[in-house]
């Protein structure tokens, strides 16, 4: 069984055919990194995959279960095993970091909103957010307003957000495109590291190479609405990225990076 398997996927926004039949499966634990040029489709692939965007034809499975079949209380169920990062945070800025990790276990929660809100969560809700917390280094800024951190703080406010909402698959749509390089590449880390520790499956979206080869064991790239490349760790070659992006692309993959060599000598 494969985590995520989308076939012969097709969504149309008015005139614009954005996927044309995308087909491809994610297997459990596998880290995915999602290539492609602005306006191929990322974000709705992934909006459609975490069931905000439907779809007009074609199937997404999650756990070999439909999306689109689905009643809508097996989609709300099957949405709570996804977890989503998204480049804006998302977070609520007025209210307390701790508040805003609570509410990753709305979708778990027997009392729903109630039962997430800081004065009637439960001793271990409480604890299993600060746990959360801990996890990104984040535990003394817990009466903090959200809104008052800065962006690569709030990132990982929104990471502590989704380990609390205990997912077994992660959506990161451009999670580090709101950031200055520094604390994009400490929060890509961060946001690696928990998904490797917890043997979660990940599809990422980026657009700095550097970062995506020096994260990704799998790489999709996404041209015309289907997939144009699906390649391992090592095997992606720059001639590919510069078919992808439709010209040159500049590659400073990190020396460490046992890729390094084949993607400078592939560009000749
Ligand atoms: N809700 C929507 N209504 C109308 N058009 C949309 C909507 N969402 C996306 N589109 C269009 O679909 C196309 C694909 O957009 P999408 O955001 O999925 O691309 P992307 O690959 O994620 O781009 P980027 O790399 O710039 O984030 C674009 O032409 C976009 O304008």
């Amino acid at each position: 069984m494969s985590e995520i398997k989308v076939s012969g996927l097709h969504k149309s926004f008015g005139k614009v055919h954005v996927l044309r039949g995308l087909d491809f499966e994610v297997q459990k634990g596998e880290g995915v990194i999602l290539l492609g040029a602005n306006g191929c489709g990322k974000s709705t692939l992934m909006r459609s995959i975490c069931g905000l965007t439907p779809t007009d034809q074609g199937e997404i499975l999650i756990q070999d279960q439909s999306l689109q079949k689905a009643s809508r209380r097996k989609v709300m169920a099957m949405r709570n095993k996804v977890g989503v990062v998204f480049q804006k945070f998302n977070l609520v800025g007025n209210l307390s970091v701790f508040q805003n990790v609570l509410y990753g276990a709305l979708g778990s929660s027997r009392w729903g909103l109630l039962g997430c809100m800081g004065p009637f969560a439960s001793q271990e809700k409480r604890e299993k957010v600060m746990a959360c917390l801990e996890r990104v280094s984040l535990a003394d800024k817990a009466d903090r307003k959200a809104e008052e951190l800065s962006g690569g703080q709030q990132q990982r406010v929104a990471i502590a957000r989704m380990l609390m909402q205990e997912p077994e698959i992660v959506l990161a749509d451009e999670p580090i495109a709101s950031l200055d390089p520094k604390s994009g590449q400490e929060v890509m880390e961060l946001l690696w590291d928990v998904v490797q520790e917890q043997g979660l499956t990940v599809i990422c979206t980026l657009h700095q190479l550097d970062i995506a080869l020096q994260y990704g064991e799998r790489f999709i790239g996404m041209k015309a609405g289907q997939v144009d490349i699906d390649a391992r760790k090592g095997a992606i070659t720059k001639a590919e990225l510069e078919g992808l992006y439709r010209g040159q692309v500049r590659v400073d993959a990190p020396e460490n990076w046992k890729g390094v060599s084949e993607l400078q000598t592939s560009a000749a």
